[in-house]
């Protein structure tokens, strides 16, 4: 993961793609080459206990492996250990940074962890395990969500994009062929759009119905148009259910001597967008 995220020259100058200067594409094949192992092995297990017992499993690797026995020309084993490679690399470093840069937020406002502790333990009860059905009860675990992925966008720059005609844009013309980022982390601290935008108020979502599915320019973490990230129900589930277990079974305080105004909030740049410095914490139960 962590040669995934690092910035590679070639995505902002693609000329450098044959010659791979940093090695990242090198390096990355012969990782990928191990996780494909991994999934061959995951998969020879389940087509094993398929055949060994009848009743069914209720996941994903299930459901490929009976539309590629059904329909073989479709999808091979080839094609579904690549899908999980895809959801893997993208699915991983993006859900855990945010939980990161989340938490690393709240502890630097102990009020906003007080005020989502309330909430978890009106909702839902002290000390319970948040259920992804929990979720659209907690609205303000979401502010916080939608908060942190407004100041921390985990793929600051989305996916690069390559212009297929020559387009006319605020009096520039980006030719056909160019390569072009969006900077969804300069868009998310933009101040003509939003008030303090360096405060983390999660309140700022209160009352607005500015959401996160590529309606509202203002706010794109996850992309926008057809290349929209795909596993934003899933990440709008997961992260809050982590998040919301994490904050209502335990209090969360900073490593003595670091005062909550000199935690480094330093941003590692790369693909995704990582805290420099591991968050270290203490957790006390509640
Ligand atoms: C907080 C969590 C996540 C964020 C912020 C995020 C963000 C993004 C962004 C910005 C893109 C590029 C979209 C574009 O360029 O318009 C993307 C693509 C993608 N994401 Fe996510 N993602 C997250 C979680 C996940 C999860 C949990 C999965 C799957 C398990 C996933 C799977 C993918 C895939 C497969 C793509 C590539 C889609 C394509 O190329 O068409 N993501 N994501």
């Amino acid at each position: 993961m962590a040669e995934i995220g690092k910035p590679n020259l070639v995505d902002f100058f693609p000329l450098l793609e044959k010659i791979d200067p940093q090695g990242i594409r090198r390096r990355v094949t012969f990782h990928f080459g191990k996780l494909m192992k991994l999934f061959d092995g995951l998969i020879n297990e389940r087509l094993e206990e398929k055949s060994r017992f009848s009743s069914a499993k209720s996941d994903v690797l299930e459901d490929f492996l009976n539309i590629s026995k059904e329909n073989p020309e479709e999808i091979n084993h080839n094609h579904i250990k690549s899908m999980f490679l895809d959801l893997f690399g993208a699915g991983t470093d993006t859900t855990t940074s945010t939980l990161e840069w989340a938490m690393a937020e709240i502890i630097r406002q102990p009020e906003i962890m007080e005020k989502a502790q309330a909430e978890l333990a009106k909702v839902i009860g002290k000390g319970k395990i948040v259920e992804e059905a929990d979720v659209s009860r907690l609205p303000y675990l979401q502010c916080i969500i939608k908060e942190t992925l407004r100041m921390h966008p985990p793929v600051p720059f989305l996916v690069p994009r390559k212009v297929e005609q020559d387009v006319e844009m605020c009096d520039y013309i980006i030719p056909k062929g160019s390569q072009v980022l969006v900077n969804v982390w300069a868009i998310g601290r933009d101040s003509t759009s939003w008030e303090d935008p360096l405060v983390f108020k999660p309140e700022r979502f209160w009352s607005s119905d500015v959401d996160m599915r590529g309606q509202d320019f203002e706010l794109i973490p996850f992309g926008a148009g057809r290349r929209i990230c795909p596993g934003l129900p899933l990440a709008l589930r997961m992260v809050p259910v982590m998040l919301g277990s994490l904050l209502n079974s335990f209090t969360w305080k900073l490593e003595p001597g670091i005062a909550q105004k000199d935690l480094d909030m330093e941003e590692k740049f790369g693909i995704t967008l990582a805290i420099a410095h591991p968050l270290r914490v203490i957790p006390s139960p509640i």
